[in-house]
């Protein structure tokens, strides 16, 4: 709840408090933020393996919270949709996709990316 009395501090606090609570609910119920996660870090465990840049590093993580994000709003998108309408609705099948598209651009962004990345290192293994 909101209360207007309480001072800036204070109300960014609680904002910080809600933020992290919504990132405890993600990471505790939602299968493919854990996936993500994981996903994540594996990365990093990669990033150590090959030994990547520190602008490598920043890329890497800049998309891995760039996916985290994209996979967070889609969920929120989500239990709005089934929290406004249960039923099966064909423009809540189409708000629901368009969500799952946000999430997939960024996949697609961050396997582009990983390939630029990882690709020619791997290969420099193999050569
Ligand atoms: N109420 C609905 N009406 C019409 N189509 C729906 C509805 N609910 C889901 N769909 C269709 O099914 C797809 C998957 O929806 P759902 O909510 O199950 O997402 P999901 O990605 O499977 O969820 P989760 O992240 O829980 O695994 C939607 O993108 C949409 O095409």
């Amino acid at each position: 709840m909101n209360n207007s009395k309480d001072g800036f501090v204070k109300k960014r606090l609680r904002g910080i408090k809600f933020a992290l609570k919504g990132i405890w609910i993600l990471a505790t119920t939602e299968d493919s933020i854990k996936a993500q996660f994981f996903i994540g870090l594996f990365a990093i465990v990669l990033g150590f393996l090959f030994n990547i840049s520190l602008s490598e590093w920043m890329i890497q993580l800049t998309i891995t919270g760039l996916v985290l994000v994209a996979e967070a709003l889609n969920t929120a998108v989500e239990k709005m949709a089934d929290f406004i309408h249960p039923n099966f609705d064909k423009k809540i099948g189409i708000i629901k996709d368009v969500a799952a598209g946000a999430a997939g651009f960024a996949a697609i962004i961050s396997i582009i990316v990983g390939c630029i990345i990882y690709i020619p290192k791997i290969a420099y293994i193999f050569s």
